[in-house]
């Protein structure tokens, strides 16, 4: 693992043989092998590779890498008093959250504790139950069904509660000090159905039998929406889904009945709060997240912190965020969504945070992302994926205002060599067109005529085009948005689509770890076709580069890997923004890239990326994303 991205033309026995060492720590065995695999490998730049890898297995050795604080360790911090929000009523949102006074950038708003959580089916065997955080290799499973794992007695306990300690810790130092309901309890007397059911229908159970327990009422599900006064969507979903609900409802219903109170009645009051509660937490539950590395199967961010090295550059890149849990925090389903949010969501164990990505004057909404943010989708797919998902048809500003990264993420170029236009797809057009707002500076301007618009930006010029009133220009599937030139849209599409399947290959080779140089040849070839026919800003452009950086850190050659990964952020920042962490991901792998060849600008890179992860995490940025310490650690190397 530690030595994993050598070339393949210096894979020879010896170099095998010192990745083993190295992976089993057999430091000493390691330096020998690769310094005879040294001595055989015929080419400069392989003896390099080897090089590079004998100084990092050097400094590995003689610098333990500090281990980050585990989430559970981590004590959550105090929101400042000075921050004061309040709960208004939007004109086309409904309820949301604003602040009294300004709020700097950075500073965190909000911390609270779920209602009530579930962890999802595919991590129930790798992580615990109750803190959602990686399980060790000794478990502690439920001691009544011993179904769900945890991690600790402490987990244990609040989990399942007093009842299951065993007799052979009564009298032992063990002190169970009890806050809160146990959440499980009440499931695992009998069929172990929230290992069957959809999480949700758990998570509905849970809220159920808290608020029962609360209220000290068990025959009848108690009125959920006074309780938790949350918004529901049941009346804009569709039939099969409200079927479905009904369905779910009487399983759970029968499921509380069976394995918690016999006493709770079976009726059509109960059934119904149900089938609200389950179309609230649709709209209102949160996914629990936890970052993820691609470099192994397992995201454990320990390992993957202990095993990084700044050959595998790659690495960074490939973080991503993974869902392990779900949950229902009351305070925090009041902040409404935005595509372009102003506040920034994350967890430690279980407890939600929010942070302020930006500068916030006092009355503005505090909003956070439900979904793809402007930059990561156009807006037609963000507006499908929240009706689909939320029931909602979004009215924020980066749906009702035109902006230039949903002109440019999915659009070609103009046919005009000397013309920056953008050509939109009729689906985008169409999307476009339906933003309401077009900013007042804009509407100005809309007697200009197509020569005087030559070097206005292209969001100006995107505004007037869109603007009905003006008949001159062609908004739709071919016609340049700037100039109104005409293309062949279905035929330059379908080019595109044969350049993508060079690039489907590179990747399929790189995940077999077998890139051989006529795919990386052929992809190549079908980055100049692109760019030849996409706009210069267009997504498919960047995640073409990305490709490419990873299948030459595949092969070693870091100097086109660096170009390429800096070509891919030049797009992602016009799309993002500079400042978003996405663009942070990226120059942590640029970064690390540099680092492997030497490169001094890496510490420009690390510096930005530091503050970004610092406003987006605040102190907590090294325990939720460890390989920043690591960078950290080597910028320090650098400047002393
Ligand atoms: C988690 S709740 C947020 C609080 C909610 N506004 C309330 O009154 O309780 C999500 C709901 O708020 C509304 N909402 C949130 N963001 C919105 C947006 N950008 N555009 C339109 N409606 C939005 C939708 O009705 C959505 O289903």
């Amino acid at each position: 693992m530690f030595l994993h991205l050598l070339a393949m033309d210096v894979d020879t026995v010896w170099c095998r043989r010192g990745k083993v060492n190295a992976t089993l720590g057999n430091y000493e065995d390691s330096v020998h092998d690769l310094s005879v695999a040294k001595d055989m490998e015929p080419s400069i730049g392989g003896k390099k590779q080897i090089e590079r890898e004998l100084d990092m297995l050097a400094r590995h050795h003689e610098k333990k890498i500090p281990k980050p604080a585990s989430q559970k360790s981590v004590e959550i911090p105090d929101v400042p008093s000075e921050i004061k929000l309040q709960c208004v009523k939007t004109p086309d949102k409904g309820r949301g959250m604003v602040s009294q006074f300004d709020i700097p950038q950075a500073s965190l708003i909000h911390a609270e504790e779920p209602y009530a959580v579930v962890i999802l089916k595919h991590c129930r065997e790798t992580h615990c139950h109750y803190c959602l955080n990686e399980l060790p290799a000794d478990t502690i499973p439920c001691f009544s069904c011993s179904l769900p794992l945890y991690c600790s007695q402490h987990c244990q306990v609040r989990a399942g509660g007093p009842i299951h300690i065993p007799d052979t810790m009564v009298g032992s130092n063990f002190k169970p000090t009890l806050e809160c309901i146990p959440e499980h309890k009440h499931e695992c007397q009998g069929v172990h159905w929230p290992a069957i059911l959809p999480s949700d229908v758990v998570l509905a159970g849970r809220v159920v039998v808290k608020t029962m327990e609360q209220k000290g009422q068990f025959t009848d599900v108690p009125n959920l929406s006074e309780t938790l006064g949350l918004c529901e969507s049941y009346s804009k979903m569709s039939p099969e889904s409200k079927l479905e609900l009904h369905i779910y409802s009487i399983v759970l219903l029968f499921c509380l009945h069976h394995s918690f109170s016999s006493e709770l009645s079976i009726n059509g009051d109960s059934a119904s709060q149900i089938v609200i509660l389950l179309s609230q937490i649709r709209v209102n539950s949160i996914a629990v997240v936890r970052m993820k590395s691609n470099t192994n199967d397992s995201y454990d961010q320990q390992d993957w912190f202990q095993n990084f090295s700044f050959g595998e550059a790659e690495a960074a890149s490939s973080v991503e965020q993974v869902r392990v849990g779900q949950a229902l925090y009351k305070a925090a389903s009041l902040f409404n969504h935005s595509c372009l949010p102003n506040i920034h969501a994350y967890f430690i164990s279980r407890t939600l945070l929010l942070r302020t990505t930006e500068f916030v004057s006092g009355g503005c909404p505090l909003e956070l992302s439900y979904g793809p943010p402007v930059g990561q989708w156009d807006c037609k797919d963000r507006l499908r994926f929240l009706e689909e998902e939320y029931f909602f048809r979004c009215w924020c500003r980066g749906c009702s205002e035109v902006n230039e990264s949903d002109l440019v993420i999915s659009g070609f170029c103009c046919v005009n060599p000397n013309c920056s236009g953008v050509i939109l797809d009729n689906l985008v057009a169409n999307c476009e067109k339906q933003k309401p707002k077009v900013p007042e500076t804009i509407s100005n301007e809309s007697h200009l005529q197509v020569h005087e618009l030559k070097d206005i930006d292209i969001k100006k010029v995107a505004n007037i085009s869109l603007d009905q009133t003006q008949s001159s220009f062609h908004v739709g599937s071919g016609y340049c948005l700037k100039c109104g030139s005409y293309c062949n849209f279905a035929s330059r599409s379908k080019e595109v689509k044969k350049a993508w399947t060079d690039f489907r290959r590179l990747q399929d080779s790189i995940a077999s770890k077998d890139t051989c140089g006529t795919n990386l040849t052929d992809a190549l070839r079908s980055l100049g076709l692109l760019r030849s026919i996409l706009h210069a800003y267009n997504k498919g452009i960047a995640e073409a580069e990305d490709i490419l950086a990873k299948a030459f850190c595949f092969i070693g050659d870091f100097e086109p890997a660096r170009d390429h990964c800096k070509a891919s952020i030049e797009i992602l920042e016009k799309l993002y923004g500079p400042n978003h962490i996405a663009i942070g991901y990226e120059l942590a792998k640029l970064a690390s890239i540099q680092l492997a060849l030497g490169d001094c600008t890496a510490v420009y890179n690390i510096n930005r990326l530091s503050a970004m992860f610092s406003t987006y995490y605040g102190p907590q940025a090294g325990i939720i994303f460890p390989y920043l310490l690591v960078l950290e650690r080597e910028r320090s190397r650098i400047i002393q």
